[in-house]
């Protein structure tokens, strides 16, 4: 059976990777702060369908916590066959000169550093096994900036630019890497992004139909299933009633 290792596993597009690579027999190594959640999830999804699952309670950020997690893991854990680096977040929404610095870390930290934390971790055993597929979770705000997207955009731009990198130093290896940019996904992206304002939230996605994480999680899909020969490296999808970052077709 190959194992599937998914950070951010305990909310929206993480959680619905779960379930699709559950249900296509992987076994589940999971990740995010929220334990109990992840905890409540690996019920469910052994139940239904009868993998293995492992569950770490994980800070991205935290470079140390990262290393002693890995030091811990189980040995059969570390053969991943697909890592998703899907841990993520927006905070905030200002113009930059209004723009909160500690907000700017918390992107930063998260969807640039996580992400190098733990792909650096993953990346020398897949070399080693001359195997392994990296899928990268960017954003329609990593191929373009949007009115007070700022530092969001920029950390995405950073996934897009490290997607493109990790092809070429992991060439040799037969390992391939893929980068998943959505636009519009209703989750609790936009819940964090407002910090709690659900109704502020709630506005984002009115009068269009969004993405939901269970659309995204079958472009990701889409993208492990390939034959070994192929690789996917770029797969851009948005709602139908979305242009670009900031254009939608809303119905009043
Ligand atoms: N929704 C959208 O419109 C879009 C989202 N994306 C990207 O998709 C990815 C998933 O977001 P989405 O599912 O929408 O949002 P959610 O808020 O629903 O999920 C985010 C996940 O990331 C985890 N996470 C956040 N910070 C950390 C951290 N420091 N350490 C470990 N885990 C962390 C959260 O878990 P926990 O809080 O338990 O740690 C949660 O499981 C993100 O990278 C996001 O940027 C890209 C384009 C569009
Ligand atoms: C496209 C995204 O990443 C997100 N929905 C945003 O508003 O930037």
């Amino acid at each position: 059976m190959k194992t599937v290792f998914i950070t951010g596993a305990s909310s929206g597009i993480g959680y619905a990777c779960a379930e699709i690579f559950a249900k296509q027999k992987f076994n589940l190594l999971l990740a995010s702060r929220r334990v109990d959640r992840l905890h409540d999830i690996a019920t469910g999804l052994q139940t239904e369908h009868g993998v293995q699952i492992h569950t770490i309670g994980l800070d991205v950020r935290d470079k140390t916590l990262v290393q002693k997690a890995w030091d811990e893991l189980p040995d059969m854990w570390k053969n991943i066959d697909v890592l998703i680096n899907n841990a993520g977040l927006s905070q905030g929404l200002e113009p930059i000169q209004e723009g909160n610095t500690d907000d700017w870390d918390r992107m930063i930290d998260t969807n640039v550093k996580g992400l190098l934390y733990i792909t650096r971790l993953v990346a020398p055993l897949m070399k080693q096994r001359k195997q392994g597929h990296i899928i990268n979770i960017g954003s329609i705000a990593g191929k373009e900036v949007y009115p007070n997207g700022n530092v969001y955009c920029a950390t995405k731009h950073a996934v897009d630019a490290l997607t493109k990198a990790m092809r070429i130093d992991l060439l040799p290896y037969n390992i391939k890497v893929t980068s998943v940019d959505p636009g519009a996904v209703e989750t609790e992206f936009s819940i964090v992004r407002f910090k709690g304002d659900s109704e502020k939230a709630k506005k984002v996605y009115e009068g269009f139909t969004p993405l939901t994480a269970e659309d995204v999680a079958e472009a990701i899909w889409f993208a492990a299933s390939r034959p070994a020969h192929v690789n996917v490296n770029d797969l851009l999808l948005m709602p139908t009633a979305q242009a670009s970052g900031t254009l939608f077709h809303k119905q009043s």
